[in-house]
């Protein structure tokens, strides 16, 4: 492009964000000199570079209009006391600053901002306050306003440091009063720089920079309006974070929040809105890191080529509550261990020695902690299971701003105190085919496993047969067909009450898979080892909307007769559930069914159940459908044949397609008063939901805890 029309274009563009022709020449020359008349990188952005510099230019300009001021009106000693930190008296302008504002040359819009690569006016929205309580929409993808920096690249290693490029004067426009002269990175936004005496560095190269003012006393901050965010530096590598607000609300009935209020209500708001899922994010360690960039950037010219980050000064975080406003809050990073001091606990304390007090008069509070919990809940966002299943399970909320409450994620149930489940060698030796090999589904294995238990229940697809899960469902479904069994003295009768002892109400008989295990000579690869070896299927959870909580839905096709996964928790006694669901509120526990009565099962501790509430694996998602769920349980047999204990499979009933959200029917009986898990009016849907026909339900079905 022609020169000329690389002009025209720019004042284009600058003319569209109301600027005038006046105030963008001078200031593109310099730009031109600046960037090396490369147009591309000045056109970047639809002409950011050039916008900021002009507002810059148009800022330093004011500021310098503003200190020729009060240096006239006087007094050199209140002119450089005002001068000192610029956080002490930014909270609330005084009347005389508002004065001299209304002189400030009016601008045409403020300053531009990068909001996720957009270029957009900071006009167009308020800036996002920390625990400002008119957190809006707006604030969305720019939780705190920085200033821009350009980022360096490989192209472009200067890029964001702190350097005026050869050949620029060595006094730049806040000294000489050359407004268009291009500002240094660190002091883009308004470039209020109010300490005057900080003196240029020559580099090596004959580079001058402005790194010893600008470290200083300079402050950074993002844009005026409703919302202020500062940044200053000092020469020692202190480096503060002052973030003021005017709330609209206003007036004295304002009350300043504690660091812990603030802390939760902004991890909230980082975790629901931005999606920060790390588990080692932390507001204060946040702030932390903003000091550390800017600390970084402004210390960049200044470091000799072998300096390695290590050597950088390692900041810890000071968060103080500013006493003076309840309207303003001040986080202060502090550049040296030894400026704050800590207490016994570790947190900061505000005494004359830890130089807190230096900053304004703060009243400090304890240094932000998430307690373990927290981290436990938000780390599990991306995947639920923390990488204990082969795929990771991620959840989502699209209803309300709930996260799932924490709970330890285990992919096998594992027994909590007394119950008594052995597994031994000698117990399996028997049970099944020890000359076989490869994969007993094989039609060439002649396996003994498959006469001796009526067949396998698996297809070489991985699906259960037909015929055996059609009896599974058809069991399950209709009370006349099941086989139930009743104990003389029922251990879970027992444990609920043993002064009135209730009979019976009898258990289940059901069908149940055998799988291969280690005392069978097949693989890995067998056909018939399906249970154990975990989860395959990609699920979610999510949060359902017509109040039953979370539930989990599989994201991708199931075909019929698929194994999804096992209802896996703490194995207890009936006796320890009976005990737990008197003192909590139990969720999904499941009684084992079993030949309680029996000689091999009998004894209180054998007579088993599985609690998913505070242990368990990601069945503890899945909602109750009366009778027609998509998932049927199925005892599933793998490192013993003992009648007392054994896996629960969870195997669809039917085609389910992609979304579609995952149910069993826990077998509740929703009229059972003593029923020992906490009640719920059922919202299944389910055309045969039972809590609606209960009246004319039969008791007598399946029974589970
Ligand atoms: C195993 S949990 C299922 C996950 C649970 N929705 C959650 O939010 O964690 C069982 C609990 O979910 C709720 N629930 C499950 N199925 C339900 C249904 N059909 N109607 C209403 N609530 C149900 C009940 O509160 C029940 O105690």
């Amino acid at each position: 492009m022609a020169p000329n029309a690389h002009i025209k274009k720019a004042i284009t563009a600058m003319k569209a964000l109301g600027i005038e022709e006046a105030q963008i020449k001078p200031v593109l020359k310099n730009l031109l000199t600046l960037y090396d008349k490369k147009w591309d990188l000045i056109a970047e952005d639809n002409y950011r570079a050039l916008a900021d510099a002009i507002f810059e230019a148009q800022e330093t300009q004011a500021v310098e209009e503003k200190k020729g001021k009060e240096k006239k009106a006087n007094d050199e000693a209140e002119g450089s006391a005002a001068e000192v930190d610029r956080g002490k008296r930014k909270a609330h302008e005084t009347v005389e600053d508002d004065e001299d504002a209304l002189d400030e040359p009016e601008r045409p819009l403020k300053r531009l901002r990068r909001r996720g690569g957009e270029v957009v006016s900071a006009s167009a929205s308020n800036s996002p306050s920390l625990g400002s309580p008119c957190l809006n929409e707006t604030t969305t993808h720019d939780p705190v306003s920085l200033p821009f920096h350009p980022i360096p690249t490989e192209n472009d290693p200067d890029a964001g440091a702190l350097v005026i490029p050869k050949g620029e004067p060595s006094t730049d426009s806040l000294e000489n009063g050359n407004s268009s002269a291009p500002m240094p990175e660190a002091e883009e936004t308004n470039g209020r720089v109010e300490e005057p005496h900080g003196s240029t560095a020559a580099t090596d190269d004959g580079a001058t920079t402005t790194i010893e003012r600008a470290s200083e006393h300079t402050v950074a901050t993002t844009p005026e309006g409703i919302s202020a965010l500062e940044l200053a530096s000092s020469a020692t590598g202190e480096v503060k974070i002052n973030l003021s607000f005017a709330p609209a609300t206003g007036g004295s009935s304002l009350h300043a929040p504690s660091m812990d209020e603030l802390r939760r209500a902004m991890e909230d708001v980082c975790l629901r809105q931005y999606k920060i899922l790390d588990p080692n994010f932390s507001v204060s360690r946040f702030l932390n890191d903003i000091a550390s960039s800017y600390l970084e950037l402004a210390t960049k010219a200044e470091q000799p080529a072998n300096q390695s980050p290590e050597n950088l000064p390692s900041l810890t975080t000071n968060v103080d509550v500013l006493k003076k406003s309840a309207a303003a809050m001040a986080f202060t990073a502090e550049g040296r261990n030894d400026l704050a001091a800590k207490d016994r606990n570790g947190h900061v304390r505000d005494d004359e020695n830890s130089g807190a007090g230096e900053s304004m008069g703060l009243v400090v509070v304890p240094e932000c902690h998430i307690s373990a919990d927290e981290l436990r809940m938000i780390s599990s966002v991306s995947d639920i299971t923390f990488g204990k299943e082969t795929v990771e399970i991620p959840w989502v909320n699209e209803v309300n701003t709930k996260v799932p409450s924490p709970f330890r994620y285990m992919t096998q149930s594992l027994v909590y105190l007394d119950a008594e489940v052995k597994f031994s060698l000698g117990n399996i030796k028997d049970q099944c085919c020890s000359s076989c090999c490869g994969d007993c589904l094989s039609p060439a294995m002649a396996c003994s496993c498959a006469t001796a238990i009526g067949g396998f229940a698996y297809t070489k697809d991985g699906l259960l047969q037909k015929d055996f899960l059609e009896e599974c469902i058809s069991e399950a479904r209709n009370p006349q067909k099941q086989v139930v069994q009743y104990c003389k003295e029922c251990p879970l009768e027992i444990a609920k009450n043993e002064e009135t002892l209730e009979p019976c109400k009898g258990h289940l008989k059901r069908k149940a898979i055998r799988e291969c295990w280690i005392s069978c000579g097949c693989t890995k690869k067998c056909g018939n080892q399906v249970v154990q070896h975990g989860l395959h299927t990609k699920l979610q959870v999510f949060f359902t909307s017509n109040g039953r909580g979370w539930g989990l839905r599989t994201l991708e096709k199931l075909p019929k007769g698929a194994f999804v996964c096992e209802l896996a928790g703490e194995i207890l006694t009936i006796s320890e559930l009976v005990q737990r669901s008197s003192s909590e509120k139990l969720t999904s526990p499941v009684i084992l069914d079993a030949h309680w009565d029996s000689e091999e099962v009998s004894g209180v501790k054998r007579a088993l159940c599985l609690d998913g509430t505070h242990y368990g694996n990601i069945s503890r998602f899945i909602n109750h459908r009366c009778v027609d769920a998509n998932l049927i349980e199925i005892p599933v047999h793998v490192e013993n044949m003992d009648l007392h204990y054994y896996h629960l499979g969870l195997f669809t009933t039917r085609d389910i397609e992609a979304m579609e959200e995952l149910t069993w029917d826990y077998g509740v009986e929703f009229n059972d008063q003593v029923y020992p898990t906490r009640p719920f009016h059922c919202r299944c849907g389910s055309e045969v939901c039972r809590n609606v026909k209960r009246s004319s339900k039969s008791k007598k079905s399946k029974k589970r805890a």
